[in-house]
């Protein structure tokens, strides 16, 4: 379960481009008085200095619920469905409203995006969520996320939102989650029963060992270690870190993303790249196929190289940049599945091109390549 000072993993951090940030009710409400402002402010600016380092920030906010709850002068988190649902309804607006005006102060505009189980496991509704997301962010827009919890019900709850940040992680494959909490990270016991709890530094996200030692939540929170140690696991399936740590450890995000040993830091099993690439050959539905010439086959079979368009006879299909699409060969045989970095229409106009024209024929170039080698699975 431990690991030794040298454990690979912390610089994995430092190369993130795109991290979702998991902000936890326990650590939000300051002790269940209503939001705790001047923390948030803290956390957007933290944010706000990754975006300007061209880090891609998603947020995943708890709060909505006890936020309310102050807001209508309730002093006990009720237990009725429709309680808790009105008092999420009023306390969102006050969320969305803080990170809005600390957001402002960088200049950088932010989205409330709020989403319901059934919103990522019916495959049309995860893939409108996840353009909607990919859009924002390519906006250079903060969304903020949380569950919808006016209009879900027990059985269609995410419950915790840790849940919820290990399933945005997946929709947008971004190569961190980071779970800002109330404690150091994940102790071997419970440090609120265990004076002598020790923090465990790394780990791999499926250890069972750690499962055993991740207990439930406190008052405010709702699930507590064994939640966020099953996002670690839920992340990973698409080749995403998973830390763990203090919220209110002074720089806490900058620091991370520096390599610093703080927190727990959990591993996924595969390389990075062959999780996520696993994981997208079987969520994303194929939006359309390209036909590659005998030489593109070749380099994409023998060399794991990114597809270029110089290498590409036909396109079929409407996609758009960021689908998924099948690549062939001249006689219709399989040869490979990937993200595309250009729509139909773009692709069609420079296929048989080499890459340093698609600038002159398009009038800008998103990327060099048709196909990245990274978001490319040979079949
Ligand atoms: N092994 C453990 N290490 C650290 N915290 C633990 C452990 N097991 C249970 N916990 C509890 O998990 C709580 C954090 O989870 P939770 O209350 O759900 O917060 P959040 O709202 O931030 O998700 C801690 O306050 C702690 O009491
Ligand atoms: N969606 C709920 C938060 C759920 C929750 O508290 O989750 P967590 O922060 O994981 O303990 C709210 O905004 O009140």
């Amino acid at each position: 379960m431990k690991e030794g000072v040298n454990n690979p993993g912390r610089e994995a951090l430092v190369g993130a481009r795109r991290v979702v940030v998991k902000i936890g009710s326990a650590l939000l409400t300051n002790d269940g008085r209503g939001l705790d402002e001047a923390a948030i402010g803290g956390w957007v600016d933290q944010v706000a200095a990754l975006h300007r380092r061209g880090i891609e920030v998603v947020l995943v906010s708890s709060g909505a619920v006890a936020a309310g709850m102050v807001r209508l002068g309730w002093q006990v988190r009720p237990s009725a469905v429709h309680e808790l649902q009105a008092a999420a309804a009023v306390g969102q607006n006050g969320l969305t409203e803080c990170y809005e005006s600390h957001f402002a102060r960088h200049g950088l505009l932010t989205a409330q995006v709020l989403l319901t189980h059934d919103d990522l496991s019916d495959r049309k509704r995860y893939l409108n969520a996840r353009s909607a997301l990919r859009t924002l962010v390519d906006l250079r827009v903060v969304p903020v996320i949380n569950e919808n919890d006016t209009v879900v019900t027990d059985e269609i709850r995410f419950g915790d939102n840790d849940t919820l940040g290990a399933l945005v992680a997946n929709l947008l494959e971004a190569d961190a989650l980071v779970i800002l909490t109330d404690q150091e990270g994940l102790f071997d016991a419970d440090p609120r029963s265990n004076a002598g709890a020790r923090l465990i530094l790394e780990g791999r996200a499926d250890d069972p060992a750690l499962a055993a030692v991740a207990g439930g939540g406190g008052a405010l929170g709702r699930g507590g270690m064994a939640t966020k140690l099953r996002a670690a696991h839920l992340a990973a399936r698409s080749g995403a870190y998973t830390a763990i740590a203090s919220g209110r450890q002074p720089e806490v995000l900058t620091r991370l993303m520096a390599g610093e040993r703080l927190g727990t830091l959990l591993r996924p099993d595969q390389v990075p790249i062959a999780a996520r690439k696993r994981w997208l050959a079987g969520q994303l539905q194929v939006r359309g196929s390209l036909i590659l010439d005998a030489g593109a086959v070749k380099v994409l079979r023998d060399s794991g190289s990114s597809l270029l368009a110089v290498g590409v006879k036909a396109v079929s299909g409407q996609f758009r940049r960021g689908d998924m699409v099948l690549c062939v060969d001249e006689q219709g045989e399989r040869v490979a599945k990937g993200l595309v970095n250009y729509g139909a229409d773009d692709a069609a106009r420079i296929l048989g091109k080499p890459s340093h024209q698609i600038e002159a024929i398009l009038g800008f170039m998103e990327a060099p390549e048709l196909i990245h080698r990274d978001n490319l699975v040979v079949l």
